[in-house]
C-alpha cells in the first residue's frame, strides 16, 4: 500500500529530553447535556515529558480513561487543547488522528484483543506491515520474553502471556507514545509483573513515553511520576526519585 505524505503539521520534530511531548490545557469532556451533564474531564492540565514514565491513579469514574483516549487520539475533548509536540490534537481531521495513532502510539488494553487465527509472531507482523519504522516482530517478542512462543495461537498462552503479545505489538511500529490502559487488570501479581517488566523495558529500550492507568498503587513505584485523579482534574502528583523494578513492586 503507497500512504500519501504526512502533513507538515503531523511531521515529527526533534524533541529535546526536556521537552513536553504531551501538553494539554483546560481540558473539558463532558457528556450529555442539561442537568445530566457528566463531567469526565475539568479544565485538567497536563505536561508529561519526552520519555517520561507516568502512572495515572485514580476512583473509578475519575477520567483516567477518558484522558487517556485524547492523548491516544481516540477521543476529543469538549473544550481545551490537546497537543502532541507541535501538533494539535484537538483540531485533526479524523484522518489526521488516524495517522497520529497508526504512526505514533501503541495502546495496551485489559482484554488483549489479539486475533485468535493467527500466531503469536503474525499478530505482531501485522502491526509491523502497516508502520513506518517498525523493529523486527521477533526482536519485539524477545523483549517481551516471547521468543520461544512464535508460533502458538494465542488460545495456548495464558492470559499473562496474551498481554505480553499485545505490548510486543504495541511496541513494535517503536511508538512515540505507550498508552496502558490497565494493563494487568485482569492478571495475578506474579504474571502481572511480567507484563509490568516488558512495558518497563519498552520504554527504557525503545524510548516510548509511557502512561499507564491503574486501579493498583503499587504500580505507582515502578513510574517517573505519578499523578492521581479525582472527579476529573488532577488532586496529586508525586515524583519518585528512584524507579523501582517491577520484580521489586510489592502489592
Ligand atoms: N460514553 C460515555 N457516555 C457517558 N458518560 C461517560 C462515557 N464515557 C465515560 N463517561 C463518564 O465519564 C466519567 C469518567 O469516565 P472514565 O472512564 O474516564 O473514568 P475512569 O477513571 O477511567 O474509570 P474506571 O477506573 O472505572 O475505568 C465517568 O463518570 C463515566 O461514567
Amino acid at each position: 500500500m503507497v500512504e500519501s505524505a504526512s502533513p507538515a503539521s503531523l511531521v515529527s520534530q526533534p524533541v529535546r529530553p526536556d521537552d513536553p511531548v504531551f501538553v494539554a490545557r483546560k481540558l473539558c469532556r463532558t457528556y450529555g447535556s442539561g442537568a445530566a451533564t457528566v463531567f469526565a474531564l475539568r479544565d485538567l492540565d497536563l505536561d508529561i515529558m519526552a520519555g517520561e514514565f507516568v502512572v495515572l491513579l485514580g476512583p473509578s469514574g475519575s477520567g483516567k480513561s477518558t484522558l487517556l483516549n485524547i492523548l491516544g487520539g481516540l477521543d476529543a475533548p469538549t473544550s481545551g487543547t490537546a497537543r502532541w509536540r507541535d501538533h494539535e490534537l484537538t483540531g485533526s481531521s479524523e484522518a489526521d488522528l488516524t495517522r497520529y495513532r497508526r504512526e505514533h502510539v501503541g495502546f495496551v488494553f485489559q482484554f488483549y484483543n489479539l486475533i485468535p487465527s493467527l500466531t503469536v509472531l503474525e499478530n505482531v507482523q501485522l502491526v509491523a506491515e502497516i508502520a513506518e519504522n517498525p523493529m523486527e516482530p521477533r526482536d519485539a517478542l524477545s523483549l517481551v520474553g516471547l521468543e520461544q512462543r512464535l508460533d502458538h495461537f494465542p488460545s495456548q498462552l495464558s492470559g499473562g502471556e496474551q498481554q505480553r503479545v499485545a505490548v510486543a505489538r504495541a511496541i513494535v511500529k517503536r511508538p512515540d507514545a505507550l498508552l496502558c490502559d490497565e494493563p494487568t487488570g485482569a492478571l495475578d501479581v506474579e504474571t502481572g509483573k511480567l507484563v509490568l517488566q516488558a512495558i518497563d523495558r519498552a520504554n527504557r529500550d525503545v524510548g516510548a513515553t509511557t502512561v499507564v492507568i491503574t486501579h493498583n498503587s503499587a504500580i505507582a513505584g515502578m513510574a517517573n511520576r505519578v499523578l492521581r485523579l479525582a472527579g476529573g482534574r488532577i488532586v496529586g502528583e508525586q515524583v519518585n526519585q528512584r524507579r523501582l523494578p517491577p520484580g521489586e513492586l510489592d502489592w
